[in-house]
Parts: structure tokens; C-alpha cells; sequence
């Protein structure tokens, strides 16, 4: 469960709301709408006082009790270590002691076997993604928060990441992405920002509808068949 209350700073405006426990969203909005602060600002990588996670203010939990109540997972992996192997890496998720069976399961599971032992700094931009996704299973935070995650991955890759987030790898999930066919697919509750605010919050086949999508999108976008046709 996660609540957000009259949140301001000098990017978001007044930001109120609240999500059940397993109950998913999407976050939308144009390039600059604040999707990645307010993200940052939910996981409290900038602090403050009006998250409440599972019903406990952010800022009076420990540090052990945050990383498994919420995972931030950012658009680029970045590394403290520039020899660290892809495996080594996801040693270092587990919040408790190394599980190698799930570790190996994961490998198997995203296709990573091949670059297992492989410098992640030497990783292909969708190959760090794939690795986060990869670390966000194995850390399994009670809500997981993913910035742009598939931004890079190959259709297929997209697809996996699809596969994964509709299955029960995750927990609770918060995805901000540019990826409206991902969105409309996953059928999350969708939140879409507009200049630091709030101007939708609601189920996804409300969003959906012609009246909002002409609203948000002008006439890029409309629902055929049940697929989402973008017109360039
Ligand atoms: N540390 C900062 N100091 C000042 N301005 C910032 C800072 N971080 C972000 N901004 C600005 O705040 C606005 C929102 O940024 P944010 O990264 O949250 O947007 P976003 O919706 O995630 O964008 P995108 O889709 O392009 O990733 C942008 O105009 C950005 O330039």
C-alpha cells in the first residue's frame, strides 16, 4: 500500500494519491513531466514526508525496512564498480544471503547465460536493462518502481518484459514508460503528469477511451481492434 499526500517541490504540484496493495500503475507523460522525480520522490531517493509505505511514514523507516518495502529500478544502470561481472552483480541483490538457485533461475529465465561472466560496464545499453530487471527479481521488494525499463530492449526482449510483469516474479509494480502499446497491454491503473501535475488518475479502458486519448494525444493515437495504432 502506498499513499502520497499534498507532495510539492519545485517540479510537482500537489501530488495526492493512493494505491492498494497489489494494485499496479503505469505513469505517463510527455518528455519533462516530472515521471522520474515523482518516482524518485515515492522511493524516497529525495526525501521527504508525505509517502507512506504500508501505512508507516517513509522517513521514520530503517534502511533495511525501505529496501524491501520499495526498489527503484533507474532508466540506466550505473556501476560503482567497473570490473563487476552481469553474475556478481546480482549477488549483490539478495537482501538476505545469496540463493544460487534463484540466481541460476533468474539467468535462465531472462537468457542471460551467455553474458553471465561478463564486465556489466561492457553490457549493450538493453542487456543493463535486462540485467536490472533481472536484479529487481531477485531483490523482490514489495513494490518495485521501473523507470523507462524497456527503452532499450529489442521487441522480443519488450515481450519477455511483458511476459514477466504479468507474472508473479514481481510484487506490486509501478512503471513509468514512453511505451503506450506496453501500457494499454498491461491494463495497470494509469497516472499521466502534465507539467509536474496530475491530470489523470483512473483505470486503464478510462484512459483508453477516444475522449482522453484525443484529450492527452491529439489525433496520434486511437484504439483499432483492440491494438493501439499510433499514426506518424
Ligand atoms: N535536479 C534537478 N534540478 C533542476 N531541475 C530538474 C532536476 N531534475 C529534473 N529537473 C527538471 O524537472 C523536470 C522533470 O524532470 P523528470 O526527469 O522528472 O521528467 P520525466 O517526466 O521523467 O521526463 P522524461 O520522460 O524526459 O524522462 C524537467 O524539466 C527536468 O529538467
Amino acid at each position: 500500500m502506498l499513499e502520497i499526500n499534498k507532495f510539492t517541490n519545485h517540479i510537482l504540484k500537489d501530488i495526492s494519491f493512493s494505491l492498494k496493495e497489489e494494485e499496479h500503475l503505469i505513469i505517463l507523460g510527455a518528455n519533462g513531466a516530472g515521471k522520474s522525480t515523482l518516482a524518485k520522490v515515492l522511493s524516497t531517493l529525495i526525501s521527504n514526508d508525505k509517502v507512506k509505505l504500508f501505512n508507516e511514514e517513509v522517513n521514520s523507516l530503517s534502511d533495511e525496512k525501505r529496501a524491501r518495502f520499495i526498489n527503484y529500478i533507474p532508466p540506466k544502470l550505473e556501476i560503482f564498480d567497473e570490473y563487476i561481472t552481469l553474475y556478481e552483480f546480482l549477488e549483490l541483490s539478495f537482501i538476505e544471503k545469496i540463493n544460487r538457485k534463484k540466481l541460476e533461475e533468474i539467468i535462465s529465465l531472462l537468457k542471460l547465460e551467455k553474458i553471465k561472466n561478463r564486465a556489466c560496464n561492457d553490457l549493450s545499453s538493453g542487456e543493463k536493462q535486462l540485467l536490472l530487471l533481472a536484479s529487481s527479481i531477485i531483490h523482490n521488494a514489495k513494490i518495485t518502481i521501473f523507470d523507462e525499463l524497456t527503452a532499450n530492449m529489442d521487441i522480443t526482449r519488450v515481450q519477455e518484459a511483458f511476459l514477466i510483469f504479468n507474472s508473479k516474479y514481481l510484487q506490486q509494480k509501478i512503471i513509468i514508460t514512453h511505451n503506450l502499446d506496453l501500457a494499454f497491454h498491461l491494463k495497470y491503473k494509469i497516472l499521466y503528469l502534465e507539467e509536474g501535475e496530475v491530470k489523470f488518475f483512473g483505470q486503464s479502458k478510462e484512459f483508453f477511451s477516444k475522449e482522453i486519448l484525443s484529450k492527452f494525444y491529439q489525433n496520434c493515437l486511437k484504439v483499432v481492434d483492440g491494438h493501439l495504432v499510433v499514426k506518424l
